[in-house]
């Protein structure tokens, strides 16, 4: 053998068949396919796996029957889709209907569907006779290829992610929020001026909720999501979304916590449901409706209904309102806040209002990341309520924040946001769409996050505002009561875009830096957050990832780059040690130095070309603060009359 004895003349090798002697030369010796058709072969390629990939048939299984399974679960969703008033659930059969080439197998759930009676005649509709294909629990690759083939404005970019449009709303509506007023929550909850529960009554939500089944059931299919909310075993839900979208399903596949297959197949009844009917408007001369658009949550039927939105955050923090009820009623805290730990275990909680840099903050490649938008804080520790995160995308970049750069990838979702026709290469910069566009992605995309996302109880609290008036310190050190103060204002100026309808940022007051979220007074949440810091011995920042040098429009934003080094300061515990002085006005302690941070932007005076308009400025602020704070003076805050009395002292003296 070898080349060399084998040599033509002509210089090239001779090929040497002599060794296969016994066989037939092939052009290479692969087993030969296992098909007889083309369509066999197709079918080969893709691998029956668990209960992820839909079915079209109904198979026996050695661990019992598949079969009996697989219609409770259809039971369960035809249940959860039913009609009120002709009390029946929609046909619904597994699986794409563009896949369906045997009759379906077809489960038609009656409303109350534990004790079976005959349907009434008097009720069959159009309607009742028409299937409802249901695309359970469909996995990323499956969502992609629905939502290229049913959605315009779908596309794959260059990275990988599934590029979505959501349509005329780009952000959260909060004045088309509604909660059902009824005997328990007109009592327990927050309502009036301030609170961002919008009432509505029970047969608004029942029309509004028809509409949005019937709209859905007479779409050919819905795509159906069973997950979880919360980390923290003890208090884990199970939520169920109903949706019209494949970007919606694969938005909450990302954001809520992904069942293992032998979880999803025991997953039983949800705790919680969302109808959500996306597009399909509500009814504007229905009672209560103010635009086309409506979110409504009746806790005690454990549902929410959307209508007229495609804006899947609203999903998010729907859900996120939910926890704000439940969970506090555990005495467990629920939190707007990022969080992430040390390799010491040392646990940081961010609090802040959208676009202050919850999500940018604890993404922290020398830290842990447990979560960066919603957590609870109970007896054991913190937990993260999601199982994946929500980055604003605006002017990303690569260098400042690496993680979330390599995060946008196969199976996130990127909303509005703006590519090249061609290549499919994002333009971060790019604001045509929208100001807040968003990438979600499932939290394990983050190559140091924690998971399970749960951590000891946290050390440092950190409050971040975005002041827009450039005259917030970057950093200062809080006692318990100012840490209180600021956590009941919530102050920030709102960066644009989140909130549908703010195009620039404004001063903004949000009480526990989420008022849009909670449901009870805020003096609830402040008290068990008080509580807990003082138990755990936990410090308070305020830190001010805003503008100086001025306000907005003169001055410019805080370097990212210095913001990271604050909080790295805050973290490694140099910044307790430090020297500080009192400024005046807020009466804010701030560093005298901090490593790798210019010592003249510590205290913004220094920043400010122009001396008198910065003073000017700072007791503009001072005011906003006073006057917003009014509506608090006259509730205490938990058990100790003391510690209202100081919380209402630590606010600006001027
Ligand atoms: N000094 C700074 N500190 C933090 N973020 C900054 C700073 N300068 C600019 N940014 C930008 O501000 C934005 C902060 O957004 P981020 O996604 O962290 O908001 P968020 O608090 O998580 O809000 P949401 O609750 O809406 O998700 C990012 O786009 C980030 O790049
Ligand atoms: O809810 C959203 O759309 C984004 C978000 O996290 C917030 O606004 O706090
Ligand atoms: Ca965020
Ligand atoms: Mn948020």
């Amino acid at each position: 053998m070898g080349l060399n004895n084998g040599a033509l003349s002509n210089g090239l090798a001779k090929i040497e068949t002599q060794k296969l002697k016994e066989e037939i030369c092939h052009d290479d010796s692969a087993v030969p396919v296992k098909a007889q058709t083309l369509e066999e072969l197709h079918s080969l390629q893709m691998k029956k796996s668990g209960p992820n990939t839909p079915m079209t048939g109904i198979q026996q299984t050695i661990f019992g029957s598949e079969a009996d399974k697989n219609k409770q679960q259809l039971e369960s969703i035809s249940a959860s889709l039913a009609s009120l008033t002709r009390e029946t659930g929609p046909k619904v059969v597994k699986g794409d209907p563009a896949k369906q080439a045997e009759t379906p197998k077809v489960v038609h759930a009656s409303h109350q569907h534990q004790h079976q009676h005959t349907p009434q005649f008097s009720n069959i509709t159009d309607s009742a006779l028409k299937f409802t294909h249901i695309l359970y629990n469909l996995s990323p690759a499956e969502l992609y290829e629905q939502a290229i083939q049913n959605e315009k404005g779908s596309f794959i970019t260059s990275s990988g992610a599934l590029a979505t449009l959501s349509g005329a709303k780009t952000g959260r509506s909060p004045r088309d929020k509604r909660v059902v007023k009824d005997e328990t929550t007109s009592e327990e909850l927050w309502w009036g001026k301030g609170s961002p529960n919008i009432e509505m009554d029970e047969k608004t939500f029942l029309i509004n909720r028809e509409r949005a089944v019937d709209y859905l059931c007479s779409l050919e299919k819905v795509y159906v999501n069973d997950q979880f909310l919360n980390w923290d075993p003890m208090n884990k839900l199970k939520v169920r979304i109903v949706s019209a979208r494949a970007y919606h399903s694969l938005f909450m596949h990302n954001m809520c916590i992904r069942p293992t297959p032998e979880e999803l197949e025991n997953f039983g009844t949800p705790d919680f449901t969302i109808y959500n009917a996306g597009k399909f408007p509500c009814n504007r001369y229905t009672h209560y409706m103010t635009s086309s658009t409506s979110i409504d949550i009746n806790l005690a039927r454990k549902e929410m209904v959307i209508l007229g939105t495609q804006y899947a955050g609203e999903m998010k923090k729907g859900l996120f309102s939910l926890m704000h009820y439940l969970m506090p009623k555990r005495q467990i805290l629920s939190l707007h806040s990022g969080c992430n730990m040390g390799k010491d275990g040392d646990v940081a909680l961010f609090f802040g209002l959208s676009g202050t840099g919850k999500t940018t903050l604890s993404t922290d490649h020398n830290r842990y990341l447990i979560g960066d938008d919603e957590h609870c804080w109970s007896d054991h520790g913190v937990s993260n309520i999601e199982g994946g995160c929500y980055a604003k995308c605006i002017d990303l970049s690569r260098e400042k924040e690496p993680d979330i750069w390599n995060a946008i990838k196969f199976g996130t979702v990127l909303e509005n946001v703006v590519f090249e026709e061609h290549i499919r290469e994002v333009d971060y910069s790019d604001k045509s769409v929208t100001e807040n566009t968003r990438a979600a992605y499932p939290i394990e995309y983050i190559p140091n996050a924690k998971i399970p996302c749960v951590g000891p109880h946290p050390k440092n609290v950190i409050l971040l505002a975005c002041d827009a008036f450039g005259v917030l310190p970057p950093v200062s050190k809080l006692n318990l009561a100012q840490t209180m103060y600021h956590f009941i204002s919530g102050y920030t100026a709102l960066v644009a875009g989140t909130e549908d309808g703010i195009k620039e940022p404004t001063a903004t007051f949000s009480a526990c830096f989420g008022a849009a979220f909670i449901m009870f007074h805020p003096t609830k949440y402040a008290a068990m957050l008080a509580e807990k810091m003082q138990k755990q011995g936990a410090t308070g920042w305020l830190v001010n990832t805003g503008w100086s040098g001025g306000s907005y429009g003169s001055g410019s934003r805080i370097k990212l780059a210095h913001t990271r080094k604050i909080i790295d300061a805050i973290h490694s515990g140099e910044l307790l040690n430090a020297n500080y002085t009192k400024t005046e006005v807020f009466g804010l302690e701030i560093p005298n130095e901090i490593k790798g941070v210019p010592s003249e932007i510590l205290d913004p005076v220094n920043t400010w070309p122009n001396k008198n308009s910065y003073k000017e400025t700072l007791l503009k602020l001072g005011g906003l603060f006073r006057k917003n704070f009014e509506v608090f003076t006259n509730h205490k805050i938990g058990t100790d009359s003391n510690l209202t009395d100081e919380i209402l002292a630590a606010g600006p003296n001027f």
